[in-house]
């Protein structure tokens, strides 16, 4: 089921290439990785503010930035959420065995 992340994910790869005048995805493409790196770096700094002020609905909406941004790096990576989703399943693999690992032998 597509949620709305992947939705944001498709909209992002269709918007890359739109007219820089009237997509903020094409715009921050146009300006270069580089860019785009700092606008991840700026919307971390600004989710950190909000949590360590227990802003919460600031902390929801830096989020969704930091996502929204995120997403745009990946992008221009040639990378997409699913990289991103494969190695989380991999950790979750590579934790079970560590717990299994760490269990006193019966
Ligand atoms: N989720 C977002 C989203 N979140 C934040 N932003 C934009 O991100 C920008 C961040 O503002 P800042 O002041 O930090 O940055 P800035 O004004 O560009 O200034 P600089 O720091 O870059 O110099 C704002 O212009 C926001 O509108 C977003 N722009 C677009 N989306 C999604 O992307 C889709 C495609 O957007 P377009 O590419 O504009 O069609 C939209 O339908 C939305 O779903």
């Amino acid at each position: 089921m597509r949620d709305s992340l992947d939705r944001l994910e498709q909209t992002i790869k269709d918007r890359r290439t739109a007219d820089p005048g009237s997509s903020y995805v094409a715009k921050l493409t146009a300006r270069g990785r580089a860019k785009i790196a700092q606008k991840v770096g700026e919307e971390a700094v600004e989710l950190v503010i909000a949590a360590i002020a227990d802003d919460k609905a600031e902390a929801v909406k830096e989020g969704a930035d930091l996502l929204f941004h995120l997403t745009v790096l990946l992008a221009d990576m040639g990378l997409s959420l699913d990289d991103i989703r494969a190695e989380l399943d991999r950790r979750e693999g590579v934790s079970g065995l560590a717990e299994k690992a760490s269990r006193p032998k019966e």
